[in-house]
């Protein structure tokens, strides 16, 4: 779609000029707050509090959220910004921003079309997804509809290592370019918004979809899922995690794969070394949006102890809280090397299927663009922690 001739700013324009020559508005509220409103109204309760809840009270989340307002960008004038560009290579992959979509699981909650939609969206913005280990379509149905974007696998490593070798196997025929090992989820944190409406979508729902289709776990049955589908999603809630993993258990990742392997869930500087230690290529400072660890640091805060541990060693990736352009250039200023996006593309899939995800995608880089080139800078490489200011 666009290139880095054609600003990701100019969307405001198409938009403005599709209202005033055609009298055309946008499709849904290009302002987050009215679309998460739409997305919160479009779906039914349990779906929505699944995507929308956190762990415990939410304080983590709104810890998420003041560790933004901690930071004020500080914008330098009079520094042609005429050409320039967003564009960034991320783990030796060239992007048009240094933007990806989160892993988001069992996405078929919010539209029927799912992560296919968002696949689709992907391979019409640019902006690589990150599949993850319970989406609700196979990992190999999502890749063919990402066409030609880059795409990246996240992997919730199960007990069994034939499974976990037969996933990454499947990832990498399928043309998936990193492995993105989520370490922060091996239980379930305590969600109250779930709890109260008994919903847990990903063990009983399409979340399970890989696993009752791969050789490695039906191998592992007494009798094909067909068959016997208790036994056999028994077995899946058995095989999905292993809070028993440690640190040596990687050197096992590291030979199996070539991807490179990025850890996501990473808040300390001491992990971001240990990460570094045992060969990974990059990390993703996070804390799953909240929904893990209630009381935790809100992961902005944790992004500069991190970069300065390991960030001349490693990519270090950031999500959770990006909720505009504003926000994923402190994270880049900050020394994120990339931003995930999470909920807002939900908001997008659940009002308006892959239409929706484009727009709320194409929203973030022409903001990103803007923030960019407003606070005096021509490039993403140009910006660094100079752009920013602590608020008192
Ligand atoms: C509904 C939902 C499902 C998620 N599923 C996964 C998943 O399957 N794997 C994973 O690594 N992270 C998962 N995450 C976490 C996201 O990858 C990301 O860390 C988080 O959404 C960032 O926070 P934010 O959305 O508030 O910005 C999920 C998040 C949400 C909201
Ligand atoms: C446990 C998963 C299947 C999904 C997830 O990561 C989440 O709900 O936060």
């Amino acid at each position: 779609m666009s290139s880095p001739e054609i600003p990701f700013a100019n969307y405001q324009y198409e938009i403005y000029l599709r209202g005033s020559m055609m009298n055309q508005r946008p499709r849904r509220p290009l302002d987050w707050q009215r679309l998460e409103e739409q997305a919160a109204a479009t779906l039914a309760r349990g779906p929505w509090g699944y995507i929308a809840g956190g762990a415990g009270r939410g304080d983590t989340m709104r810890a998420n959220q003041a560790a933004f307002d901690r930071w004020a960008l500080s914008p330098r004038m009079l520094r042609d910004v005429a050409q320039r560009s967003t564009a960034r290579t991320v783990l030796g992959t060239p992007l048009p921003a240094p933007v990806l979509l989160a892993p988001i699981g069992v996405q078929t909650l919010a539209h029927p079309d799912g992560e296919l939609a968002t696949a689709r969206a992907s391979a019409r913005t640019g902006v690589p997804l990150v599949t993850s280990s319970a989406s609700s379509f196979t990992f190999e149905e999502i890749a063919e509809a990402s066409g030609d974007t880059p795409r990246w696998y996240q992997l919730y490593w199960p007990k069994d290592r034939t499974i976990a070798t037969s996933f990454i196997r499947r990832a990498e025929a399928a043309g998936y370019s990193a492995l993105v090992v989520t370490l922060d989820t091996w239980l379930l944190g305590w969600r109250p918004m779930d709890l109260d409406e008994g919903f847990l979508p990903f063990l009983w729902g399409e979340g399970n979809v890989n696993y009752l289709q791969d050789p490695a776990f039906r191998a592992l049955l007494a009798a094909p899922p067909e068959e016997d589908m208790q036994a056999a999603i028994g077995q899946f809630a058995f095989q999905f995690s292993n809070p028993a993993v440690t640190w040596e258990d990687l050197a096992f990742l590291r030979e199996t794969t070539e991807l490179p392997i990025v850890l996501k869930g990473i808040l300390r500087a001491d992990d971001a070394r240990l990460a570094a230690e045992h060969g990974v290529d990059g990390v993703i400072v996070s804390n799953h949006g909240g929904r893990q660890v209630d009381g935790a640091i809100g992961a902005l805060a944790a992004l500069p102890e991190v970069v300065d541990a390991v960030g001349d060693r490693l990519e270090v990736l950031f999500d959770s809280g990006i909720r505009g352009g504003s926000d994923a250039l402190k994270a880049l200023a900050l020394g994120a090397r990339a931003v995930l996006l999470g909920r807002p593309y939900m908001w997008g899939l659940a009002t308006g299927g892959e239409d929706g995800v484009v727009d709320v995608v194409r929203s973030l880089l022409a903001e990103l663009d803007l923030a960019m080139a407003l606070t005096g800078h021509r490039t993403i490489d140009d910006v660094d922690r100079s752009a920013l200011v602590a608020t008192p």
